[in-house]
C-alpha cells in the first residue's frame, strides 16, 4: 500500500518525470513548426507546445498528484494509480506515474463507494503543505470503509483568498456526473448559492476538451459569465488544469459590434429584451427587399442583356422563400440573375469565360441593391429605434412609443447605442449572415438573460450543446427565468436535462437559513440547499449609523485570514468606501468594498453586508439581489442594518456570541 516515505519517492519520481516532460516540450517547440503537416496545425501545436513548456517550468515543484486508487478487482486489478491535475510520464516509455483526473480509470476516484466500489480496494486522498506531501488517509472499500475524512473537508472549509481554484481533489459525486456528462447533451443545472455550478461548468470544459480534443480544438469551447468581475475571478481555474483555449468572456463583450454609450430606460429595456423584437427586426431587414420594378440590363460591347422584371420577381419570390440568411439570398439572386444573363449569351454563341462572369456579376449590383439592397446592422436598427413601422401589429402603442427615440440622431454613424441594443445588433447581423459556432457553451448565471439573449446564445451553440448554470432564486434582471424547461426552449435545447444540485459548499448552514427566509418572496420555485458547512458565523447588528457599524464590523474582520467582501448597495458604496478609509481601514488589499450589482458569483471568507432595506429597494428584483448578496460568505457574515431589515427578512435568533480571538472556533 505504501509508506509516506514511499509516497514521498513517488513525488520525486513525478518531478523527475515533469523535469523530462519540459525538456521535451522546449525541444518540441524547436521542432515543432518543422514537423506539423500544415501552418494552422503548426501554429497550434506550437502555441500548445509553448503553453505546456510555460506551464511545467512555472509549476515544477507544485503537488504532482492527490489522490490514489489501488484496484482489487477487475480489469485493473493488482495495480495502483496515482492521479492529478495532469499527466505524467514514466521513465523509458514505462508506465505513466500519474493519471489524469479526466481519464476513465480517474472516474472511480470520484463515484466508487463502500456500497459500489467499481473494484477498487482503496482510495488514498493526500494532504499538502505548499510543496510538501505531509500525509494521507485511506479508505479501505473492499472493507466497507467510506468517508470520514479530513482532508476532504479541510479542503471544502479552507479559508478563501484571491481568485476562484479548481476542485479536482474533491469533486463530488453528483458533480463528477454532470462534468463527465456526455459531448452531445445539453444539461442545465439550477443549484442554490455555492453548490458548485460554476465549478462544475469549468471543469465540464477541461474534462469535454479533454475527452473530444480533436473536435473541439476546431470547433471551441465557450464560457459566458455574467459581469468582468466574475471572470476575472474565474480566470485561472482553466488553465490551472492545463486548458488555455477556452474562450472566457461575458455575452456583452461576445456581442460587443460598437462601444456601448448610452441606457435604456427599464420600460425601453423590457421591450428590446423581450422575444418579440426579432419579429420586428426580421420585418424591418426583409421589408427592404423590394418589388422589381425594371429589368435587369447589362451592357455587354455592342449587345444588352436583359433579364425581363417577371423573371427577375420569380428569382426575388424563390429566394425569399429558401431559409438563407439575407446576405446570401443576396447574393443568390446575383448568382441566378447571372445564370439567366449566361443562357441567353451562350444560346447566341458565346463562351462565359471566369472573367466574364466576374464582370457580369458586378454589372447586375445596381439592380441587385436595388430589389435586394446590402445592408448593415446598424442602418436596419437605426431605422427601427427612430419610426418602428415594422413593429406595427407586433408591439403596442406603448412598447413602440418606449423604444423610439425621443431625439432620434441624424444617422447610423451616430447613434448611440445601449447593451440592449447590442443584442438586437446581433439579431440583424445574424439574420444577414450566421455567426460563428461553438462546439460546446457554457453559460453561468443564465437565469438572468433575457428572450433575446438566449437567441443569442442559441445561434452560437445550434450545431453544439449547451451546459446551462444558474439558480431561479437568484434572478435579479426584470426579465429573468421562471422555469428551466422554458429557458432550454428559448436558448435552442427543448430537450435538456434539468438537473439539481443541493448541497452547498460555501455558505455556513445558518447563513443558508438567513438568507433562506427570503426564499417565499422571490417568485422562484427552487429545490432547498443543504449546507455541508455546519461552521460559520452569522451576525445580525442593528446600529444607528450604518458607516459605523460597517466600520466597525470591517475592522474585526481584518483580525481573522482571507478575503473580505463590504457589499452595499450600489449608490451607497463611494460615501462608504470614503468612510472606511478616513477610519484607516484599508481598502483595495484583502478588503474589497463592492456594489450589490457586482457581487454575483463572487465569493469572500467574510462578508459584510451593508444596509439590507437599500440594498432591497434599489432596483424591481431587490430581495433577489439582496438573496445573492447574502450568500457570498464562506466563513462569516455581518449584517449591518439602521433601518429595519425588508420583510420577509426576519431575525431568526440572530444573537451571536462577539467576538474575542480571531482562532476561536464559531
Ligand atoms: N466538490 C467541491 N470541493 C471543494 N470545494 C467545492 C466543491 N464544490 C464547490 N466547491 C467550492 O464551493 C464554492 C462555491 O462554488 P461555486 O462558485 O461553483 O458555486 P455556485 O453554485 O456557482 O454559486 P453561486 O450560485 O452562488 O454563484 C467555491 O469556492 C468552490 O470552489
Amino acid at each position: 500500500m505504501g509508506t509516506l516515505d514511499d509516497e514521498r519517492r513517488h513525488v520525486e519520481r513525478c518531478r523527475a518525470g515533469l523535469r523530462r516532460m519540459l525538456e521535451g516540450a522546449r525541444e518540441n517547440v524547436i521542432v515543432g513548426e518543422t514537423v506539423a503537416g500544415d501552418r494552422y496545425s503548426a501554429e497550434r501545436l506550437g502555441r500548445h507546445l509553448k503553453s505546456l513548456a510555460k506551464e511545467l517550468s512555472e509549476e515544477p515543484d507544485g503537488p504532482p498528484f492527490f489522490g490514489r486508487l489501488d484496484f482489487g478487482a477487475g480489469e485493473h486489478r493488482g495495480r495502483a494509480y496515482h492521479i492529478g491535475r495532469r499527466h505524467i510520464t514514466g521513465e523509458h516509455g514505462g508506465p505513466p506515474v500519474v493519471i489524469d483526473w479526466r481519464a476513465p480509470v480517474a472516474r472511480a476516484f470520484y463515484r466508487a463507494g463502500a456500497r459500489d466500489p467499481q473494484g477498487v480496494a482503496l482510495r488514498r486522498r493526500f494532504g499538502w503543505s505548499g510543496t510538501t506531501l505531509t500525509g494521507f488517509e485511506d479508505e479501505r472499500l473492499d472493507r466497507g470503509e467510506e468517508g470520514g475524512g479530513t482532508i476532504l473537508a479541510a479542503e471544502i472549509e479552507r479559508p478563501r483568498v484571491g481568485p476562484m481554484r479548481d476542485i479536482v481533489a474533491t469533486i463530488q459525486p453528483e458533480q463528477d456526473d454532470l462534468v463527465r456528462a456526455e459531448l452531445d447533451a445539453s444539461i442545465c443545472v439550477q443549484g442554490g448559492p455555492g453548490t458548485g455550478k460554476t465549478a462544475v461548468g469549468l471543469h465540464r470544459a477541461a474534462y469535454l476538451l479533454y475527452a473530444h480534443r480533436r473536435r473541439l480544438e476546431r470547433s471551441g469551447v465557450l464560457v459566458l459569465g455574467p459581469n468582468p468581475a466574475f471572470l476575472g475571478y474565474i480566470s485561472a481555474v482553466l488553465p490551472a488544469l492545463g486548458e488555455m483555449d477556452v474562450e472566457q468572456t461575458t455575452l456583452e463583450r461576445l456581442l460587443a459590434s460598437v462601444p456601448v454609450t448610452a441606457a435604456d430606460t427599464e420600460d425601453a429595456a423590457l421591450v428590446k429584451h423581450d422575444a418579440r423584437m426579432a419579429r420586428v427586426l426580421r420585418k424591418a431587414l426583409y421589408g427592404r427587399i423590394a418589388r422589381p420594378a425594371e429589368p435587369v440590363v447589362v451592357p455587354d460591347g455592342s449587345t444588352r442583356w436583359r433579364v425581363p422584371e417577371d423573371e427577375l420577381r420569380r428569382i426575388v419570390d424563390d429566394t425569399r422563400r429558401e431559409p438563407l440568411p439575407y446576405g446570401v439570398g443576396r447574393e443568390r439572386v446575383r448568382a441566378r440573375v447571372v445564370a439567366a444573363i449566361r443562357r441567353q449569351a451562350e444560346a447566341r454563341g458565346r463562351t462565359a469565360t471566369a472573367a466574364w462572369l466576374r464582370r457580369a456579376g458586378r454589372a447586375v449590383t445596381p439592380a441587385l441593391d436595388a430589389v435586394w439592397p446590402a445592408v448593415r446592422p446598424e442602418e436596419v436598427l437605426y431605422e427601427v429605434l427612430r419610426d418602428p413601422v415594422a413593429a406595427a401589429g407586433v408591439l403596442t402603442e406603448a412598447e413602440r412609443a418606449a423604444i423610439t427615440w425621443p431625439r432620434p440622431p441624424r444617422s447610423p454613424a451616430s447613434a448611440r447605442w445601449s447593451a440592449a441594443d447590442l443584442v438586437l445588433l446581433d439579431e440583424v447581423a445574424c439574420l444577414i449572415e450566421r455567426p460563428r459556432g461553438y462546439g460546446h457553451v457554457i453559460v453561468d448565471e443564465a437565469q438572468d438573460l433575457s428572450a433575446m439573449e438566449c437567441r443569442a446564445v442559441a445561434r452560437r451553440s445550434e450545431h453544439g450543446s449547451l451546459t446551462v448554470l444558474g439558480d431561479l432564486a437568484q434572478g435579479t434582471t426584470p426579465w429573468a427565468a421562471t422555469s428551466w424547461p422554458e429557458h432550454l426552449a428559448r436558448l435552442g435545447k427543448p430537450d435538456g436535462r434539468v438537473v439539481a444540485l443541493t448541497t452547498g459548499f460555501r455558505v455556513p448552514a445558518a447563513v443558508i437559513e438567513l438568507a433562506g427566509t427570503l426564499l417565499p418572496a422571490l417568485g422562484a420555485r427552487v429545490p432547498p440547499t443543504r449546507s455541508y458547512r455546519s461552521d460559520g458565523l452569522l451576525r445580525v447588528r442593528r446600529v444607528t449609523e450604518v458607516d459605523k457599524g460597517v466600520v466597525a464590523a470591517a475592522r474585526e474582520a481584518l483580525a481573522f485570514e482571507g478575503s473580505i467582501g463590504v457589499i452595499a448597495a450600489d449608490a451607497a458604496v463611494a460615501a462608504l468606501t470614503s468612510a472606511l478609509r478616513e477610519e484607516g481601514v484599508d481598502v483595495g488589499g484583502r478588503l474589497t468594498v463592492l456594489p450589490a450589482s457586482t457581487a454575483k458569483g463572487l465569493e469572500y471568507d467574510h462578508v459584510v453586508v451593508a444596509e439590507p432595506a437599500a440594498i432591497a429597494e434599489a432596483e424591481r428584483r431587490g430581495l433577489n439581489r439582496l438573496y445573492v448578496v447574502l450568500t457570498r460568505a464562506v466563513s462569516r457574515l455581518d449584517v449591518v442594518h439602521a433601518r429595519p431589515l425588508p420583510p420577509p427578512l426576519t431575525s431568526p435568533p440572530l444573537t451571536s456570541p462577539p467576538l474575542t480571538s480571531p482562532r476561536e472556533p464559531f
